[in-house]
């Protein structure tokens, strides 16, 4: 559907321009409803046959098709209309009272349809419900593919990862409950969505639920649902997120700080299937997939006695630990490159490069974070730093733990010309500094006075670059 808006000449309702196409042998039919549509502003296009019908429908919003027509009859264009990738939204066109075929149509993806002879205020209503309908569905693939976009997640090259992304594509097409190991920020969330997206499921919801963020009765209610009354403030009845799942994935992260009581029903979940809306004897079948996560040592929780054992096997029926960044150091790189693209699309820039001395940065980085610490990281460089992104724009505990092998290799102004520029600036500022301390005796105030700097910004030099503080004698 186009973005332009424009008042509808003969209803005054605002609408936007559509391209539409009308499928009919009948020329007198076809002439009308382009004339029609065309005067709400659309842009229409007639064609008498079932093959022109396809060759044009691919990227159309909406096609008026005529069941019976030369070369290639209504139903053989629904059916290869699945095929296409922007296939328009269909509403048949029938003789009055056939309404049996109407129905066949609409079970072979039919939108709607409307019976001949017809009038124009059927036709505009029909028309404007099917492209309203478009419109959603639009809007709704533009925000999965957003989303998407948001969580994609990257293999990286190290092959601890390579293995996750393995068993990830080698499980997603089962139903099979999956438990996901790994510290805050590995990216639990990011690998329960792509086994979701891999899956069977993917067109259905995907619902995350943190259990660490409510307790008791809430959390329950949360998950379960509830009825009008059942607890304080309950003044209306709610579906819980199981039931918003229904069909799709329920990821329930934090699950090591379930209470006790959600324990238990989150367990006949797994094993029954069932469960009840909080104040409800109603029997409910849960139609989901579960995947579980957590940082926490289960089985330590287990033997503390605040984790159900029978629960812990039910969730394990696949378990992927997740390795944390420092185990999988082949990924910072890769990762961080992606990251920094994907931030500086975000804030509508262009990527900055990354200068030799930030890539061992980021590379000697022991990220106690994981990728979520790298993400941020990478999202304050695509917003403030220069390019190439220079050891200054890092944060403080990424510098200071840094080794600066190639800049600190170099001893003599001649070799600053074997480097790549960034880096042989980089060394040339570490030489300044460093002979300037050598010739104060170590002593900072006395080198800053020499270079004509302020001492608080030479102390900022020596961390920033890495410079060994020998005490001033
Ligand atoms: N492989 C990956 N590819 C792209 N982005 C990733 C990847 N792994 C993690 N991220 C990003 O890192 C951040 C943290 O990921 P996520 O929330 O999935 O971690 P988590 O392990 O579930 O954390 P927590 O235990 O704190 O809930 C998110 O911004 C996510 O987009």
């Amino acid at each position: 559907m186009r973005d332009d808006v424009h008042a509808h000449p003969a209803c005054g309702r605002r609408c936007a321009m559509s391209r539409i196409v009308v499928a009919d042998d009948d020329p007198g039919i076809g002439r009308v409803l382009r004339d029609r549509l065309s005067d709400c502003g659309h842009e229409v296009e007639h064609v008498v046959d079932g093959v022109e019908a396809l060759r044009v429908a691919d990227g159309a919003d909406l096609l008026l098709l005529d069941l019976e027509m030369p070369r290639m009859d209504g139903f053989a264009v629904l059916d290869s209309l699945q095929g296409l990738a922007a296939a328009p939204v269909v509403v048949v066109v029938t003789a009055y009272g056939d309404m049996s075929k109407a129905v066949r149509a609409m079970r072979a993806g039919a939108y709607d349809f409307i019976a001949k002879p017809f009038d124009a205020a059927t036709i505009q209503l029909v028309v404007r419900r099917a492209l309203e309908t478009r419109g959603l569905k639009r809007q709704v693939h533009s925000l999965r593919q957003e989303l998407g976009r948001k969580h994609l997640w990257i293999r990286g090259a190290d092959p601890a990862m390579a293995r996750v992304a393995e068993t990830v594509e080698r499980i997603a097409p089962s139903n099979a409950t999956v438990l996901l190991l790994g510290e805050t920020g590995t990216g639990k969330e990011v690998v329960a969505r792509a086994i979701h997206l891999h899956g069977l499921r993917r067109d259905q919801p995907f619902v995350a639920v943190n259990c660490a963020l409510l307790a008791g009765d809430l959390l329950e209610s949360e998950l379960f649902g509830h009825e009008k009354g059942a607890f304080t403030g309950a003044d209306r009845a709610r579906a819980g997120r199981v039931e918003t799942a229904r069909g799709g994935t329920l990821f329930l992260d934090e699950v090591g700080e379930l209470p006790q009581g959600v324990q238990a029903k989150l367990l006949r979940l797994l094993q029954e299937r069932e469960y009840e809306r909080l104040g409800s004897d109603r029997v409910q079948h849960a139609d989901v997939r579960v995947i579980a996560a957590t940082h926490r040592d289960l089985p330590a929780a287990i033997r503390a006695g605040s984790f159900r054992e029978d629960l812990y096997y039910r969730l394990k029926v696949i378990t992927i630990r997740i390795p944390a960044m420092r185990e999988r150091p082949g990924d910072v790189l890769p990762l961080a490159e992606w990251l920094l693209a994907r931030h500086a699309a975000d804030s509508g820039r262009p990527p900055p490069t990354l200068s030799q001395e930030v890539r061992e940065a980021l590379a000697h980085y022991a990220w106690p974070g994981n990728v979520r610490e790298l993400s941020n990281v990478m999202e304050r460089c695509a917003l403030l730093a220069g390019d190439p992104v220079a050891l200054c724009d890092l944060p403080e505990e990424l510098v200071d733990g840094a080794t600066y092998t190639q800049a600190a290799a170099v001893t003599r102004t001649e070799d600053l010309f074997l480097l790549p520029y960034s880096d042989a600036v980089t060394a040339a500022r570490r030489l300044i500094v460093q002979r300037a301390l050598e010739q104060a005796g170590g002593h900072q105030t006395r080198a800053a006075e020499r270079l004509r700097v302020t001492q608080p910004y030479l102390s900022r030099l020596v961390k920033q670059l890495g410079i060994r503080r020998d005490p001033a004698p």
